[in-house]
C-alpha cells in the first residue's frame, strides 16, 4: 500500500470530471492496491489504494486517482517509475506492470470522496461506513465466482467430450476399447466436477440477488446487510476458485497426454483460472475474512442476538448425540443439507472456543491465540462455504421450473456433489459421531452408483451449458468429435513444421551430426 499526503485544493465535481473522460477512453485506468497491478505499458491514471493522511492523524487506506502518465506523449510523470513486470504464469496478455511514487502531490479532487471527504481546511469526515471503500472488491468477487465457474464447465466439457471419443485398452476381454469416459475411475475424475459446475451455478444466481439487494439498500444509506455479503463473497470466492481450478486441473490430468498440449484448450484454462485464485484476495486471506464474521457471529448468538440468514444456523449447534449414532438415508436431501450443517457449525464452534481457549486458559494475547487457531478458521470457513452451496443447490432442485426428467437428472447431481464432499471430508463428518463408518460407507456405494447414473446424461448435461466451438477453443471439445484430424491439422500449422527440413538443421546439428560421424 502506499501513503498519501493531499495537497489542499478541488472541489466535489468528481463523477462529472473522471467518468467523462473515462466513459470515452481518453483516459486508460487501473486499480493499484497490492504489488501487481494492471498499470504496465498502456494506462494513464490509476486508482490508488493508500493510507490517508490529513491533519496529521492517519485516516487509514482511502483511494485516489493518480495520473500515471502524460496525456501528450505518455511519458510518466515526474516523481513516477512504471513498467512492465516481465512474463507470468499466466495471463501474459494482461498488463501488469510496477509503479514507485517519489514525492508526488495530488489535488485534493483526485481522492475519491463518496464515502470519506476532506475538507479544503483539511478536516475529515466519513459518510456511512469506512468499509465501504472495499466495495469494488466485493462486486469483483462476485464477478470472480462467476467466471471460476464458466471455466470449470468449460473444462469438464472439454474433458467429457474428449472422454467420449477417446478409446483405450480392454474393458471385456475380446470386446472393442470402450469410451474411457465408461470406466468408473474417469467418471469419478469428472462426474463431481461436473456436478460442481451445475451447483456452483445456482450458487451464483443465489449469491447474485443476494449483491443486488444489499447494494440497493446501500443506495439508500442502509449498510446492515454490508458484513453479511462481505463475508459471504469472500468465502465463496475463496471456495470457488479453487474448486475450480483443482477441477480444470483434474479435468487436464484426465485427458491423457493430449490434456498437455495447448489444442486442448485446458492449458490456457488453468493458468488463467489460476489468477482468480490469487487477485482480488488470496484464499487463504479470504477465507480469514469469513472466519473473522464467523467467530463473531457465533459469539453474538451465545449472547442470544438474532443472526443474518446466512449465519442462523449458528444458533443452533446440535450435539452428536441429539442427532447422530444410527444408519440413515443419505441420499435424502434434508438428511445430506443437516450434514453439511452441523459440520459447519461445529468447525465454527471449535475454532471460535479454540482462539477463546489459548486467551483464557494459556495465556495467549487475542492476536497469538488468532495466528494459533488460523487452520482451524480456515477449515470452519471453507465448511461453511460449502454448506452454503450443497443448501443452494438442494434449495434450487426442490424448486426449479424444470420437468420431471430434468429435474430428476439435476437431483442426482446435486446428491453427488454433496455426498462426493462427504467422501473427500469424511474426518469432518465422523469426528464427533454425527454420521457414522456405515453411514460413510452407504455414501461412498450410493456416490458410485450416482457415477453411473450420470453416465448417459454426461454429454448433454455438458451440451447444454451450449459453449460454441469458437468460445472453447479446444480440438479435444470440438461440438463434432472429430478430435484427431483436427489434432494433426493443429498440429500442421506449427511454425517449426513450415518447411520439411528445419533452418536449425544446417545451422547447428548437420555439422554437430557430421562431426560425430566423422569420428566413426
Ligand atoms: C482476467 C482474469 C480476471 C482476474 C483479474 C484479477 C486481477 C486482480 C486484481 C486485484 O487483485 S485488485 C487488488 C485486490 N486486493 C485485495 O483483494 C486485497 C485482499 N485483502 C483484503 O481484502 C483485506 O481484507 C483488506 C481489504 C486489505 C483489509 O485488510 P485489513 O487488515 O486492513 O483490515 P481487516 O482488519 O481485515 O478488516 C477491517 C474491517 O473491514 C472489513 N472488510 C474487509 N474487507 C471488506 C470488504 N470488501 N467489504 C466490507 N468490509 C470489509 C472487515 O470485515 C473488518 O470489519 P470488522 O471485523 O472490523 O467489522
Ligand atoms: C495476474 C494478477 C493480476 C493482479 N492485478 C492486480 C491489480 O490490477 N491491482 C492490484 O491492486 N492488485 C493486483 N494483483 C495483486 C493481487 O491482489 C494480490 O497478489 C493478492 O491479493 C494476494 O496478495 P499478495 O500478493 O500480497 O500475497 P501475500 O499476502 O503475500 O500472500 C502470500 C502468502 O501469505 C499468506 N498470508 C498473507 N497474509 C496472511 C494472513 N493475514 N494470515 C495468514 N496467511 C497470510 C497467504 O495465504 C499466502 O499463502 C494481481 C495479482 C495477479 C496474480
Amino acid at each position: 500500500m502506499f501513503t498519501i499526503t493531499l495537497q489542499q485544493q478541488g472541489d466535489e465535481r468528481q463523477r462529472a470530471k473522471w467518468l467523462k473522460l473515462a466513459e470515452n477512453f481518453s483516459i486508460l485506468g487501473s486499480y493499484l492496491q497490492t504489488e501487481m497491478g494492471h498499470v504496465g505499458l498502456t494506462v494513464t491514471h490509476g486508482v490508488v489504494m493508500a493510507q490517508l493522511y490529513t491533519q496529521g492523524q492517519c485516516m487509514g487506506p482511502h483511494m485516489f486517482i493518480m495520473q500515471l502518465r502524460s496525456l501528450e506523449n505518455h511519458k510518466p510523470l515526474p516523481g513516477i517509475t512504471v513498467g512492465d513486470i516481465g512474463p507470468k504464469y499466466g495471463c501474459n496478455d494482461g498488463d501488469n506492470g510496477f509503479v514507485r511514487f517519489d514525492q508526488v502531490r495530488i489535488p485534493r479532487d483526485n481522492m475519491l470522496m463518496r464515502f470519506a471527504q476532506v475538507a479544503e481546511d483539511g478536516t475529515y469526515s466519513m459518510v456511512l461506513d469506512p468499509r465501504l471503500t472495499y466495495g469494488t472488491m466485493v462486486n469483483m468477487r462476485v464477478q470472480l465466482t462467476e467466471r471460476s465457474n464458466t471455466s470449470l464447465a468449460r473444462a469438464v466439457t472439454i474433458a467429457i467430450r474428449y472422454s467420449c471419443v477417446r478409446r483405450q485398452s480392454e474393458l471385456t476381454p475380446g470386446e472393442p476399447e470402450p469410451q474411457i469416459l465408461d470406466y468408473q475411475t474417469q467418471q469419478y475424475k469428472l462426474f463431481p466436477h461436473l456436478a460442481a459446475a451445475y451447483g456452483f451455478w445456482f450458487t451464483i444466481q443465489n449469491l447474485e440477488a443476494h449483491y443486488e439487494r444489499v447494494n440497493s439498500k446501500l443506495q439508500e444509506g442502509d449498510t446492515s446487510g454490508l458484513q453479511e455479503l462481505h463475508a459471504l463473497t469472500a468465502g465463496l470466492k475463496a471456495y470457488t476458485t479453487l474448486e475450480a481450478h483443482q477441477g480444470i486441473e483434474e479435468c487436464r490430468l484426465a485427458c491423457g497426454g493430449h490434456g498437455y498440449s495447448h489444442a486442448s484448450g485446458l492449458v490456457y484454462l488453468l493458468t488463467s483460472q489460476a489468477v482468480t485464485v490469487t487477485g482480488e484476495g488470496e484464499t487463504t486471506v479470504m477465507l480469514l475474512q469469513l472466519a473473522r464474521y464467523l467467530v463473531k457471529c457465533y459469539a453474538k448468538s451465545q449472547a442470544g442476538a438474532k443472526l443474518p440468514s446466512t449465519v442462523s444456523y449458528l444458533q443452533m449447534v446440535q450435539s452428536a448425540a441429539v442427532s447422530g449414532g444410527t444408519t440413515r438415508d443419505i441420499n435424502n436431501f434434508d438428511v445430506l443439507t443437516k450434514a453439511y450443517q452441523h459440520r459447519a457449525a461445529r468447525l465454527v464452534k471449535v475454532a471460535t472456543e479454540g482462539v477463546r481457549f489459548k486467551v483464557t486458559s494459556e495465556g495467549q494475547s487475542e492476536a497469538e491465540a488468532w495466528n494459533n487457531s488460523l487452520v482451524s478458521l480456515v477449515k470452519c470457513a471453507e465448511a461453511h462455504s460449502q454448506f452454503f452451496v450443497v443448501k443452494t443447490f438442494v434449495e434450487a432442485v426442490r424448486t426449479v421450473d424444470a420437468d420431471d426428467s430434468v429435474r430428476a437428472v439435476l437431483n442426482t447431481l446435486c446428491q453427488l456433489y454433496a455426498l462426493h464432499g462427504i467422501c473427500e471430508h469424511a474426518g469432518d463428518f465422523l469426528q464427533d459421531g454425527y454420521l457414522t463408518g456405515p453411514d460413510l460407507q452407504l455414501a461412498r456405494s450410493e456416490m458410485c452408483s450416482l457415477l453411473s447414473k450420470v453416465r448417459s446424461d454426461a454429454v448433454p448435461l455438458v451440451d447444454a451449458f451450449d459453449f460454441p466451438d469458437q468460445i472453447l477453443q479446444s480440438v479435444l471439445g470440438r461440438y463434432d468429435g472429430r478430435v484427431y484430424e483436427h489434432l494433426y491439422e493443429w498440429a500442421k500449422k506449427s511454425p517449426l513444421n513450415k518447411s520439411q527440413v528445419h533452418e536449425s538443421y544446417y545451422k547447428y546439428l548437420q555439422p554437430f551430426l557430421q562431426k560425430n560421424r566423422a569420428k566413426l
